[in-house]
């Protein structure tokens, strides 16, 4: 029997309503996501992946439709409630590049630190273990403002680690990270979800590893948001219509895209 769904979109429609009027994004979005998958939101430029994942995270109120968390829609959750069961990255986070690694990281704890923010032993472990995840541990006392991006990178995801929520989102999380470090933190993101069973949602340009290591892709093209698995979609036709094909073209066999460089 598969696993029960966790995250459950019904005609959900994304976008920004303004006093101008609404800027439609995507609509008619039906996803059902279950827990310890591993999904991928692809898409070119500006169709709608960080979209997408601001409204899952409850960052952007839906133009229409409802977002279920469990048996409640999101909008039915506490802030601190929330806070347990889904943990986000974005790209272009405001931090305070004060902080040293470890106090970045430690904020993933607050959702379940008392009033006055004090760090259980729990806490602590959750946190080293974090760091030592994502392989910053000897940098724990650097301040943020001496990283790089691509190790801030992956700070934030480390700060998403301690959080320890069932459910994890994250936009575009290998975007500054050298090849090591890209195959190294996809690696980790499937091994939470299959090992784990954290179900995480990345949003990426990553297209060809994504069909490979995904459980499920949501393709995000021309309005329209498909789920399915890579394998399906493959099947379906839908990745040859997504790049112009003098530059781009997709491999039914490899199930892989290819440059056209010549
Ligand atoms: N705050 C905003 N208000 C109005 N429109 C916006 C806003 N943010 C993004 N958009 C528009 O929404 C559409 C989708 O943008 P989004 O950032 O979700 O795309 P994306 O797929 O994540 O793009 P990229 O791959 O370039 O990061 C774009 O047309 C963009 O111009």
């Amino acid at each position: 029997m598969g696993k029960a769904t966790l995250i459950h979109t019904n005609n959900l429609k994304i976008g920004y309503a303004s006093k101008k009027g609404e800027r439609l994004v995507a609509d008619q979005i039906d996803l059902e996501i279950s827990s310890g998958e591993l999904v991928a939101i692809i898409g070119i430029n500006g169709s709608g992946k960080s979209t997408l994942l601001k409204t899952l995270a409850g960052f952007l109120l839906p133009l229409d439709g409802n977002i279920h968390l469990n048996k409640k829609t999101i909008q039915e959750y506490t802030p601190a409630e929330f806070a347990q069961q889904i943990s986000v990255v974005l790209t272009n986070q405001i931090i305070s590049k004060r902080l040293t690694v470890y106090e970045l990281i430690a904020l993933g704890r607050h959702p379940y630190t008392g009033w006055n923010g004090k760090l259980s032993n729990l806490d602590q472990q959750k946190i080293t273990n974090a760091l030592h995840e994502v392989d910053m541990q000897s940098m724990a006392s650097t301040t943020c403002d001496q990283l790089s991006d691509g190790q801030l990178q992956r700070v934030l995801l480390a700060r998403a680690l301690a959080q320890d929520t069932p459910i994890i989102l994250l936009d575009e999380p290998t975007t500054h990270l050298d090849l090591f470090h890209k195959t190294y933190t996809l690696g980790l993101l499937k091994k939470l979800a299959h090992e784990r069973d954290k179900t995480i949602i990345f949003a990426s340009h990553e297209i060809n590893p994504a069909i490979q290591l995904c459980d499920k892709i949501i393709l995000v093209n021309h309005k329209k948001v498909v789920m399915d698995t890579s394998e399906n979609l493959v099947q379906r036709g839908a990745f040859n219509q997504l790049f112009p094909k003098e530059y781009i073209v997709f491999d039914q066999t490899s199930g892989s895209f290819k440059m056209n460089l010549e």
